[in-house]
């Protein structure tokens, strides 16, 4: 008994000391942009939709082309600004997404909304641009291991590939405006992405960014080194993954402060995996350190290929529940959200694994 009361205490001294840490960082934060804690949450925040994409790559049986096409067109009609559509890579290593062009061919794309596609290299650049991509995603990993499973290369050579990527497109004259692009304030999206529409830039990933299922425990500097690098490239943002979801608000804010150092936060999203259910409380964390931008998959789904035992990433229909609730504004219709994850569950025949889906259909 004395022994569970004093494990009881070393926890909660541990909880007590990490939401010092964290709320004495914040408030330093805040004391310098002259804000108070009330007013620190983000009045909007950009949800990119990772479903169709990161959701669907994990899938063993490979998924129809017309659901992946009626995925997507339910999702942009939901209001989601932001969806990752397909992934330009190798379909010996993922054959789900060896239907890339003709996903890109079948949508039908709703002016306004952004259809980003992942390219680990030179040819799956090429390829996008050929299938019409407006915007495609390079990633990257924090983690040696991690890169060489997952790109077969290690983290210095994925970095001359993308800045590869970057001088061909320049070079063969292809507009990438994410050299000099900055995203606008988010009341801005629409303008800007409609000028935006016909042309290709550059962003996203760094994987591993709180833990890597090969190294174990990943430094921050190591993810704010190739975040600075991707960054200098020309990425306009900077999507920070935890890939197996072993991150917690106390390594979420550790990395973010040391990140946040190198790459303006406006600059940074994050992307969590629910592995140990600290998803929603991650990004809670981030929304105070000032990142306004949240990658979240339809009905929970996905996981990394090359990342074993990892689940998937944090349920759109759970993120926007949690910032509709604090008064943040995201455009997307929710119940129109919960269909999409009910048609993808019915099409994969499996249950939910957003709570706000599973609480609605106790109801
Ligand atoms: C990067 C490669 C291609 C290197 O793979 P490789 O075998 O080292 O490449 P290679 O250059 O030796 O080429 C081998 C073959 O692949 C072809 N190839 C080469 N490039 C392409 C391409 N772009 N598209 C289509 N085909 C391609 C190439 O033409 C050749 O074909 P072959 O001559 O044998 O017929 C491979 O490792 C690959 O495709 N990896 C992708 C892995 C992947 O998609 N992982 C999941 C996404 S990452 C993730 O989920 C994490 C994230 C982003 O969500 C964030 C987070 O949660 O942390």
């Amino acid at each position: 008994m004395a022994a569970l009361a004093m494990r009881v205490i070393n926890r909660s001294t541990l909880n007590a000391a990490m939401c010092q840490h964290y709320l004495a960082f914040s408030s330093a934060k805040l004391q310098s942009t002259g804000v108070r804690a009330s007013e620190a949450l983000p009045g909007k925040v950009k949800i990119v939709e990772v479903g169709p994409r990161d959701g669907l790559q994990n899938e063993k049986t490979i998924v129809p082309l017309e659901t992946k096409i009626h995925l997507i067109d339910m999702l942009s009609a939901s209001g989601l600004p932001v969806i990752e559509t397909t992934s330009f890579v190798s379909p010996k290593w993922v054959p789900q997404m060896a239907d890339q062009v003709e996903v890109m061919k079948g949508i039908s794309r709703k002016p306004g909304v952004s259809y980003p596609v992942l390219t680990p290299n030179l040819k799956g650049f090429q390829a996008a641009v050929k299938a019409g991509a407006s915007e495609v995603a390079i990633f990257g990993a924090a983690s040696e291991l991690f890169s060489k499973k997952n790109i077969n290369c290690s983290v210095d050579e994925s970095l001359q590939r993308f800045d590869e990527v970057m001088k061909a497109a320049k070079e063969a004259g292809v507009p990438v405006r994410g050299y000099d692009y900055r995203p606008a304030p988010l009341s801005d999206l629409s303008c800007c992405r409609s000028k935006m529409n016909s042309v290709s830039h550059l962003c996203r990933y760094v994987s591993c960014v709180l833990g890597c299922p090969y190294e174990g425990k990943v430094e921050p500097a190591k993810v704010a080194h190739v975040a600075k690098r991707l960054y200098s490239m020309g990425c306009y943002e900077i999507s920070l993954g935890d890939t197996i979801g072993v991150g917690t608000p106390g390594s979420m804010c550790e990395m973010l402060k040391v990140v946040s150092r190198e790459v303006p936060v406006s600059a940074l999203a994050v992307h969590c995996h629910d592995t140990y259910g600290q998803a929603l409380a991650n990004i809670l964390v981030a929304l105070h350190m000032g990142v306004s931008v949240v990658d979240s998959s339809v009905a929970g789904l996905g996981g990394c290929p090359y990342a074993q035992g990892a689940s998937g990433n944090v349920a759109t229909e759970d993120v926007v529940y949690m910032l509709h609730g604090l008064g943040i504004q995201t455009g997307v219709d929710l119940s129109k959200v919960m269909d999409a994850g009910a048609f993808i569950c019915r099409s994969l025949n499996r249950k939910s694994n957003s709570k706000v889906a599973q609480a609605t259909c106790k109801l």
